[in-house]
């Protein structure tokens, strides 16, 4: 539904003469011009139709530039853009307005007129495409109906909460029946309560309408919460992409790692970490880092260890995580026994379907 193949963006900062700099395209390092910012970098993105999927990352990562570029409000400086069949960067600009009636979008400050009534600013883009009255009014009211705002057709966005307000903002992206919603930031500005209304309200949306979802985040519990994959950008560049379930289980990469202990404040004690070894030694113990799901979740795999490996685990830390329709469980132990026991205990989990990331090694008798 969406497809983003080879795009990049270069933002060329007041004072920089296109074509004359010298470093144009030069890889970054010390000769980087600084008034050349390249935001994104060779970012292929698919996102097929009916999936919810969340792009997460850290500030300045390009994480709004990506998802702008996605309707073409940024124009990719290379690349394509392809939504719903339509490859978006060959449209000349009448055709491009035309396809943007499919693309929907929200955004973290939910960018309402204020002069204009609930039902109005939900009816705007209709009366642009130059709709009848009562046509506008078919297709409003069953939106404010869907956003629970029914009642609430007369009032102006001031007498409104921030989440009423994005419930606004969702039924005006909603009213040209598009199949696809972005969503930049869209829960940022609000509480937790309501930003897991708001979040409840686009996985009914998802559900009912069968709508794409593309969102922007910097929340993981955006992700946890209602997207089906992840994507993870760095610098401008898609580093890890992953279902949600398997990212929460083992992200591959260090950016994932830390966006999920901070989420999931699941380390090791401090005053461990600073004992933690890199590499094993003739007298240490692994500690480490195990996430299971499924079956593994209801399995004594620990006693099990003591038993078939003779090894004893002394749990730090342990919790269990519901991920949408999965059940994680997560815990950071340290396995004492010989060398050849910890070792065996790992093997003996990993074929039990635990994912283990030795965390370090620290000294057995300290
Ligand atoms: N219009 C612009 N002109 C110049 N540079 C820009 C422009 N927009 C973004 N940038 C730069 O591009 C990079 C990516 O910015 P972007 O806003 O996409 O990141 P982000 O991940 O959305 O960050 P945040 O979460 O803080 O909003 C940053 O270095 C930013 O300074």
């Amino acid at each position: 539904m969406i497809r983003l193949h080879n795009v990049s963006k270069t933002y060329y900062l007041k004072g920089h003469r296109q074509g004359r700099s010298g470093n144009q395209g030069a890889p970054p390092g010390r000769d980087a011009d600084p008034r050349v910012v390249e935001a994104l970098k060779n970012v292929d993105l698919h996102v097929p139709p009916g999936q919810i999927h969340g792009v997460i990352g850290l500030s300045g990562a390009g994480k709004s530039t990506l998802i702008r570029c996605v309707n073409l409000l940024e124009r990719p400086t290379a690349g394509t853009v392809t939504v719903d069949g339509q490859e978006l960067t060959g449209l000349a600009n009448g055709a491009l307005n035309q396809a943007r009636h499919r693309i929907g979008m929200i955004f973290q400050h939910f960018n309402l007129l204020t002069n204009r009534n609930v039902f109005d600013n939900v009816a705007l883009p209709l009366e642009l495409m130059g709709m009848t009255r009562a046509a506008i009014r078919e297709r409003v009211t069953p939106l404010l109906e869907l956003v629970g705002l029914a009642d609430k057709a007369d009032q102006y966005p001031a007498r409104l909460s921030g989440g009423q307000k994005q419930r606004v903002a969702i039924a005006r992206a909603l009213a040209s029946r598009p199949r696809v919603l972005l969503c930049d930031e869209a829960t940022s500005a609000l509480d937790p309560q309501t930003t897991g209304s708001i979040l409840a309200l686009l996985r009914d949306i998802n559900h009912k309408l069968g709508l794409t979802i593309l969102l922007i985040t910097h929340e993981m519990e955006v992700v946890k919460s209602i997207c089906h994959r992840v994507s993870l950008i760095s610098d401008g560049e898609l580093v890890e992409e992953a279902d949600v379930g398997d990212f929460f289980t083992a992200p591959r990469t260090r950016l994932g790692r830390d966006f999920l202990n901070d989420f999931l404040q699941l380390e090791p004690p401090r005053a461990l970490i600073e004992r933690l070894e890199e590499t094993p030694g003739e007298h240490t113990h692994p500690v480490v880092r195990l996430a299971f799901s499924g079956d593994a979740v209801s399995t004594p795999l620990i006693s099990r260890l003591a038993r078939e490996c003779g090894v004893d685990v002394s749990i730090l830390q342990a919790k269990v995580e519901s991920i949408q329709e999965r059940t994680l469980g997560l815990m950071i132990a340290e396995l004492i026994g010989a060398t050849s026991e910890t070792a065996r205990a790992i093997d003996y989990l990993e074929t039990h379907d635990l994912h283990v990331e030795v965390l370090g090694h620290v000294q057995r008798d300290a």
